[in-house]
């Protein structure tokens, strides 16, 4: 897309949804951005400090989406003040190197950060980066799965590198999203209160979508 057509996307676009990348350093988690927004991938890529943004206009059946995709360091000491890095967030992708089974261990620290700081309507997508290196593989794909069904979480295998399952992976989130706001939409409109901006857009932001407490929505 050129800038002129982004321009046009952003006059029409009928949603704003805020999703974060999660998981230790050196998972990917910039590499899995970079190729889903700019179709680029790094092998010399340098730790992220603070936070950094990237965008993708979709559309989902009839509406148009704009997802801002926030990066973080996986890193402590490069960390973003945790709680504004997850406000307003509706999707989460965390991120495990499926060649380096602390990274997997981990994924259970991330997901109760998550769980404390994120919306209770959070789409979250377990993700096991670097699939090329099946050979060095220290964490099966099965164990992945099931850590991801016991905790209601949606599970896929990517590879950044090789671009595999990275766009699915992310339009997985983004549908998910996309299907809970149609139905927070719906109720809302039931019960007699609109939910449009005065520019005439959705734009829809957690608050909005978090009256009810649910658990995470998973993949079934
Ligand atoms: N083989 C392979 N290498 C990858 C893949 N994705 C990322 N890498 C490499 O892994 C390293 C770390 O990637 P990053 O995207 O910077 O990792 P990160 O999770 O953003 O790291 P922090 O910013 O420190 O949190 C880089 O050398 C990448 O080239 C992949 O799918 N396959």
């Amino acid at each position: 897309m050129d800038v002129a057509a982004d321009d046009a996307f952003d006059e029409q676009c009928d949603y704003l949804f805020k999703a974060v990348l999660i998981g230790d350093s050196g998972v990917g988690k910039t590499n899995l951005i970079s190729r889903f927004a700019k179709d680029e991938f790094r092998l010399d890529s340098k730790p992220t400090i603070g936070v950094e943004f990237a965008y993708r206009n979709i559309k989902v059946i009839d509406k148009l989406i704009k997802t801002q995709i926030w990066d973080t360091a996986g890193q402590e000491r490069f960390r973003a003040i945790t709680s504004s890095y997850y406000r307003g967030a509706l999707g989460a992708m965390l991120v495990y190197d499926i060649t380096k089974r602390a990274t997997f261990v981990n994924v259970r620290k991330w997901l109760r950060e998550l769980r404390e700081f994120g919306g209770d309507d959070m789409v979250v997508v377990l993700v096991g980066n670097k699939s090329d290196l099946a050979q060095s593989r220290e964490v099966e794909k099965e164990e992945g799965k099931g850590y991801a069904e016991t905790e209601r979480l949606c599970f896929m295998e990517t590879s950044a590198l090789q671009n595999q399952n990275v766009e699915e992976a992310f339009l997985e989130m983004i549908t998910k999203i996309h299907d809970i706001i149609s139905h927070k939409s719906l109720e809302t409109k039931i019960n007699g209160t609109s939910l449009n901006l005065p520019s005439g857009k959705e734009i829809h932001i957690a608050d909005e979508v978090t009256a009810t407490k649910q658990p995470n929505y998973c993949c079934s």
